[in-house]
């Protein structure tokens, strides 16, 4: 898969206007296709084998919140990166899941080409299957860089998107407690 394409890249290299075989070339088109690789390893993952049994039963049945997750994704669109933050909470039933799982959800999701919603979307119904909670609460905040570098151009909006399930969706006061333990 890399050796296929890195040749892309030597191509696109070509297409560019650049002298692939030049000195500081030489191994771009390598780098590059192990980089790509990297950022799209999500698709190449499986939920089972990232959460590791790192379910632990607990009588706590009080909101946990995990914010400040950082998030690198890549807009599906013009597959330039958008970059920011992911604020996760649930209503633990009977089961907690491990801390960092919880960066490990947003991380494959979040390398895949995405549309910000669709990636909200996915790991707040990831975190309710995995933890079968009584509902779950996700915020995304991030800046796309095919707003900034490209295109508009604008340089300090942002998008937020969010997705509720279950008592996050029903009760306003659990929604609150939520934006409150997440910082807004
Ligand atoms: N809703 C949503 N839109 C996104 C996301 N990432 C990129 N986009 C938008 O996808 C749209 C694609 O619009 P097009 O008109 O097909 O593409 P374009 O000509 O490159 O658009 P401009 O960015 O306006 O120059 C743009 O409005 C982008 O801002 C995302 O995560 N969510
Ligand atoms: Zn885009």
């Amino acid at each position: 898969m890399i050796d296929e394409m890195s040749g892309l890249y030597r191509q696109l290299l070509g297409q560019l206007g650049e002298d692939p075989d030049r000195e500081g070339l030489v191994d771009t088109p390598k780098r590059a296709a192990k980089a790509m690789q990297f950022l799209t390893q999500g698709y190449r993952q499986d939920i089972q084998s990232l959460i590791n049994d790192a379910v632990f039963s607990s009588d706590n049945d009080e909101m946990v919140v995990v914010r400040d997750i950082e998030l690198y994704s890549m807009c599906e669109h013009h597959m330039l990166p958008f970059v920011g933050k992911c604020h996760i909470g649930y209503l633990p039933d009977g089961k907690v899941l491990g801390l960092s799982k919880f960066a490990r959800i947003v991380d494959m999701f979040a390398r895949r080409l995405q549309i910000q919603e669709n990636l909200t979307k996915q790991i707040a119904n990831c975190v309710e299957e995995v933890t079968g909670a009584r509902g779950v609460g996700v915020i995304v905040e991030s800046k796309h860089m095919c707003m900034m570098m490209r295109g508009v151009e604008k340089q300090n909006s942002s998008m937020t998107t969010s997705v509720m399930t279950g008592q996050f969706r029903e009760s306003s006061a659990t929604r609150s407690e939520f934006m409150r333990l997440a910082g807004y």
